[in-house]
């Protein structure tokens, strides 16, 4: 059996909201490879003693506010870590490298063209992802429906699933790309709820498979480019998602919704013990809004996704 290490790391922005990466020494465990500041958790401390004592001394600075972002279980030849990556928005100090090691401040964008161990694959992704994803409702007719998303686009709305079931294709391609010309425009993703295949008909940033398409697929269905989100109800769900390379996943029903009455939710710690072992972000979903936010990112999740807290309700 390897060595399981729990490990806290730092994502940590500065004002100027670039990002604190360090080189490993060549030596060590992925020896040259960038990584978040952090290490392992000393015994009967918690991830965020660890953090706060790891950032310390490993790059000077002390930690004044951080959040959970994502959970990672990888395995690597080696050894198994649980990556516990905190988002930190607040510090004091100058960071520099305690420990001799390169330290930079990179923004966002540019992280990729840095080499990260394999685990670090899915913080890449939770950190380019909005902390609620908003599913489309229903509106009077198509004009009244893009005044709604306009609207939400306009509060705080990233991250976009179109999900019209009673479209016909045309109507449906005809809607994605109307609403794609607005989303593009706020600086927003757009994900269909749809076939793959319709990517060729609208260059959206994603697709949403249902859980009904989820179990066709035995790999990826779409480009490497686009966003993949998968909707989830039980772990080996979650599993098949992760196979396909799912960049975020819903799981629900969270709490009871009047959209699936009579569906058992599953709750709170239903939600966090599945989805603990899968490092793909996780939206919570069923009868969740925003003040739900906080408590499913301290859960492991990525955040709330939702129709009814987030579609613009009634005239607009
Ligand atoms: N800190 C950090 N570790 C990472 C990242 N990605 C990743 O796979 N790891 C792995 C590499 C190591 O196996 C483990 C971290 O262990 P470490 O050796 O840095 O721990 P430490 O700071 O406590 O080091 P030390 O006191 O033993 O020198 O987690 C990352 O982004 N940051
Ligand atoms: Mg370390």
């Amino acid at each position: 059996m390897p060595k399981h290490l729990h490990v806290a790391a730092a994502v940590v922005r500065n004002d100027k909201g670039e990002i604190l990466i360090a080189r490993r020494p060549a030596t060590v465990d992925q020896g040259g490879l960038w990584e978040f500041p952090g290490g392992k958790l000393a015994p009967y401390e918690t991830g965020r003693q660890a953090l706060d004592r790891e950032l310390c001394e490993e790059v000077g600075i002390q930690v004044e506010s951080a959040s959970p972002l994502i959970r990672i279980h990888h395995r690597y030849p080696e050894r198994a870590v649980l990556l516990d990556v905190w988002q930190v928005s607040a510090f004091s100090g100058e960071a520099y490298g305690r420990e001799g090691q390169a330290v930079r401040w990179v923004k966002e964008e540019d992280l990729s063209q840095y080499s990260f161990p394999e685990a670090n694959k899915p913080i890449l992704k939770a950190l380019r992802l909005p902390d609620h994803y908003m599913i489309t409702g229903d509106a009077e007719n198509e004009e009244q429906w893009l005044q709604k998303l306009h609207v939400a686009l306009n509060t705080d709305i990233e991250l976009v699933q179109f999900r019209a079931h009673d479209l016909s294709e045309e109507e449906f391609v005809k809607r994605a790309n109307a609403a794609l010309e607005l989303t593009r425009k706020a600086g927003a993703l757009l994900l269909l709820n749809a076939e793959p295949s319709i990517l060729d008909r609208v260059d959206a940033d994603g697709i949403h498979l249902t859980t009904e398409r989820l179990s066709h697929y035995a790999s990826r269905p779409i480009p490497a480019g686009k966003w993949l989100s998968c909707a989830c109800h039980n772990p080996t769900q979650l599993q098949m998602a992760q196979a396909l390379g799912a960049d975020m996943v819903t799981y629900s029903p969270v709490l009871a919704t009047e959209s699936h009455p009579g569906v058992e939710p599953l709750g709170w710690q239903e939600f966090h013990n599945a989805i603990e072992p899968i490092p793909v972000p996780v939206y919570a979903l069923g009868g969740l809004g925003r003040a739900d936010i906080r408590r499913a990112r301290g859960l492991g999740g990525q955040g709330v996704a939702g129709i009814r807290a987030f579609w613009p309700q009634g005239a607009v």
